[in-house]
């Protein structure tokens, strides 16, 4: 496979309604869409990052900046580049692992396409179609909280999360535990609460959460294995697993009992498949954690839910759960489930007039 350039694409996509979690709200989607074009097929990979560097360091325009001035020429010095060779010509770049996550999907996509291998078969899929959650934002009262977990009760979803926060957090949880009875439910913290709050963290044990994620810093591996001593409710960590070490680490430490995988978070699709297999080294389950991603990042997603230790629920939601419009041909929900797409390489492409009606940057690098 030779690869002539990489084209990265600055999208945005208003969302359906504003998302608002512990570390602020976003109505507008900014993402990166890479295409990498080669000499037998065109792949394509989306960054996760951020807006802004508020769920982690990495935001949007940083990441197209390190794509283009580092990421992508240092690809273009690798002779007979696979994508198994992606992260390791990267690793000299210290972090920006949605950056690299997005370009290696990219070139594994390419190179599936070309060899007419869905994204699944490559990663070790064994179900075509995944169980799906849904993450619901922190809102302005309990009424309208439980107006929108009704409504994706409604379209089959087969868990709900809850966005917390100090002063949001028992009161909703209790809320939708009275109205809705033992259905699947979590919450997601993002690190908005301190090791001294685990009292007031144990306030959620009466109510028989699936798992509480990452309620303390994502350097507070400590915290969170003392926490694990203080409250019931299993530990689901997120932005703290950001590789395989880090996952060996938290569970070895006893920080977690369950692992939200995001490929972007952890630097591309091969990473979290070896997070998959240490977590199921382990016992520990697993599910795909999302970072609002168009079908692009969505396919991939759902490809890697497929795997076998993915035990729960992800958020890999319908496209509708974010976009009017989805870059792709729309990911539906039937029975609480999606499909995961069986066409080589990702199985989706995006459609050209959408594309382009919500890029407003695009850059060529050529190799
Ligand atoms: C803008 S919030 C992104 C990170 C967040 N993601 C979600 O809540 C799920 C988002 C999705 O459905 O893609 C998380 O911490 O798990
Ligand atoms: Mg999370």
């Amino acid at each position: 496979m030779k690869i002539t350039g990489v084209e990265i694409r600055t999208v945005e996509i208003p969302l359906v309604s504003p998302f608002r979690t512990s570390f602020g709200t976003e109505d507008v989607r900014r993402a990166l869409l890479l295409r990498v074009v080669t000499d037998e097929a065109e792949g394509w990979g989306e960054c996760g990052a951020g807006t802004a560097p508020l769920y982690s360091s990495e935001y949007t325009d940083a990441a197209a900046d390190v794509l283009s001035r580092f990421l992508i020429p240092a690809l273009s010095e690798v002779r007979d580049l696979t994508p198994h060779r992606v992260a390791p010509a990267l690793t000299p770049f210290k972090g920006h692992r949605t950056a690299k996550a997005a370009l290696e999907a990219a070139v594994l996509d390419a190179d599936l396409r070309a060899r007419g291998v869905s994204f699944g078969h490559a990663l070790g899929a064994v179900r075509e179609s995944v169980p799906c959650g849904v993450s619901v934002g922190i809102m302005d009262s309990i009424p309208e909280l439980l107006d929108a977990v009704a409504a994706y009760l409604e379209e089959g979803y087969l868990r709900i999360k809850l966005k917390i926060e100090p002063g949001w957090d028992v009161e909703p949880v209790r809320a939708v535990r009275e109205r809705f009875g033992d259905i699947p439910l979590q919450a997601d913290a993002n690190t908005a609460y301190r090791r001294g709050d685990a009292g007031h963290l144990a306030g959620l044990d009466p109510f028989g959460l699936l798992l509480v994620e990452q309620p303390l810093a994502e350097d507070d591996l400590l915290g969170h294995a003392e926490l694990a001593r203080r409250i019931t409710t299993p530990i689901c960590l997120d932005e703290s697993i950001v590789s395989a070490r880090a996952a060996a680490d938290a569970i070895a430490l006893g920080a977690c009992q369950v692992v939200n995988i995001k490929p972007g978070r952890v630097g591309g699709y091969l990473e979290a498949r070896r997070i998959h297999d240490v977590c199921a080294a382990h016992d520990v389950p697993v599910w795909c954690g999302g970072m609002l991603e168009t079908g692009v990042g969505r396919a991939a997603n759902v490809a890697l839910a497929a795997l076998p230790g993915f035990l729960l629920p992800g958020d890999t939601s319908a496209s509708e759960r974010y976009y009017r419009t989805d870059v792709t041909a729309p990911f539906r929900l039937r029975d609480g489930h999606l499909a995961v797409p069986a066409g080589p390489g990702l199985g989706v492409t995006p459609i050209p007039e959408i594309l382009d009606a919500v890029t407003v940057a695009t850059e060529w690098v050529p190799f």
